[in-house]
C-alpha cells in the first residue's frame, strides 16, 4: 500500500481520465477508478497494478444513476486514505440547441455539473477536517466560449469553471487545493461519441501532452490551467476585468443608462 494519498479518478475507463490514471499510478499513487465499462477499468487496473505495482480498485458506476453515485460518495466520505479527487468524467453532445431533447441535455448537466458537485460535495468535509486534500475538476475552454455553438455543453463546464474558483476561495484556505483544468480540443473518444469527426478538427493535442500540461499546473497549484494557452496573462487580465466590475454591483441605484430621464 502506497503513503502516498489515494487518487479517486471519474471517467476513468478511456481519454483524459485513463491518462490521469497512468500518470498518478507512475507517481508511486494508489488509484481508485471509475466508469461504467467494467471491463475497460480491469483492464487498466491490471496493467498499472503490473507496470507500477500501485494498488488499483474499480468501482463501476453511472454517475447519472443515483443508487451508484451514492456508492462513489460513500467511498470519498468513508476511505480516508483517497486523498485526491479527479473529477473527469464527462460527454458532449451532438447538434444544435434545438436539434438536443430536452432528456439529452438534462442527462448532460446531470454528468456534467451534478456528479461533479455531489462528488465534491461528498470528498470536501473530509479534507477540510485533514486540512489537506486536493480537487482536480475538469472544465472545458468551450466554457469561455458561446463562439463556438455548443451551448449546453459549454455551460455546463463554465459551471465547472466557477464552481472550482469557488470552492478554490473557500476551501483553499482550509488547506484544500482545487484546481479547474480547461482543455481545448484533445483527441479521445469524445468526439465521436457526440457524432464528430476527430481528424477533421485542426489544432487537436494528444491527451498525454494535455494530462502532462494539467499536472505541471496541478504541481505548481494553479488555480486554473489552461494547458494550450500561450499567453498566461490573458487569463490573468481576463479574470482581472471581471474582478474589476465588482465594486459596481454593489450600489443602491440603477446605473444612469438605466435610469427614467426626468
Ligand atoms: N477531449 C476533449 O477535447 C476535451 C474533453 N474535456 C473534458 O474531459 C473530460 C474527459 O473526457 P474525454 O477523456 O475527452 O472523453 P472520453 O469520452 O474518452 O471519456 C469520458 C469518460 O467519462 C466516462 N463516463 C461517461 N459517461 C459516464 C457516466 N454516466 N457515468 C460514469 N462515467 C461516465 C466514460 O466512461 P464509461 O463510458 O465507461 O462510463 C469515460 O471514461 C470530460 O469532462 C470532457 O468534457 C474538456 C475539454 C476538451
Ligand atoms: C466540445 C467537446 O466535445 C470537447 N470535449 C471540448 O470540450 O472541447
Amino acid at each position: 500500500m502506497s503513503q502516498k494519498p489515494t487518487v479517486l479518478i471519474t471517467g476513468a475507463s478511456t481519454g483524459i481520465g485513463a491518462v490521469y490514471a497512468d500518470r498518478f499510478a507512475k507517481r508511486g499513487h494508489d488509484l481508485v477508478l471509475v466508469a461504467r465499462d467494467r471491463a475497460k477499468l480491469e483492464a487498466l487496473a491490471q496493467r498499472l497494478r503490473r507496470e507500477t505495482g500501485v494498488g488499483v480498485d474499480i468501482l463501476p458506476a453511472d454517475l447519472t444513476d443515483a443508487a451508484q453515485i451514492g456508492a462513489v460518495e460513500a467511498r470519498l466520505r468513508d476511505d480516508a486514505r483517497i486523498g485526491i479527487l479527479v473529477n473527469n468524467a464527462g460527454a458532449s453532445l451532438a447538434g444544435t440547441f434545438i436539434e438536443q431533447t430536452t432528456e439529452a441535455t438534462a442527462q448532460l448537466i446531470g454528468l456534467n455539473t451534478i456528479a461533479v458537485t455531489r462528488l465534491a460535495g461528498a470528498v470536501a468535509p473530509r479534507f477540510v477536517k485533514a486540512g489537506t486534500g486536493a480537487i482536480i475538476n475538469i472544465a472545458s475552454v468551450v466554457g469561455l466560449a458561446p463562439e463556438l455553438g455548443l451551448t449546453v455543453y459549454g455551460a455546463t463546464k463554465a459551471f465547472v469553471t466557477y464552481l472550482s474558483q469557488g470552492l478554490q476561495l473557500e476551501l483553499g484556505p482550509k488547506g484544500v487545493y482545487v484546481q479547474a483544468v480547461l482543455p481545448a480540443a484533445t483527441r479521445t473518444d469524445i468526439w465521436a461519441k457526440s457524432g464528430k469527426d476527430v481528424n477533421a478538427i485542426p489544432g487537436m493535442m494528444e491527451v498525454d501532452e494535455m494530462v502532462d500540461a494539467a499536472l505541471v499546473g496541478f504541481d505548481r497549484r494553479e488555480s486554473v490551467t489552461i494547458p494550450p494557452l500561450p499567453e498566461a496573462e490573458q487569463w490573468t487580465a481576463f479574470d482581472d476585468a471581471r474582478k474589476a466590475m465588482l465594486p459596481g454591483f454593489g450600489r443602491d441605484r440603477a446605473a444612469k443608462r438605466y435610469q427614467k430621464a426626468a
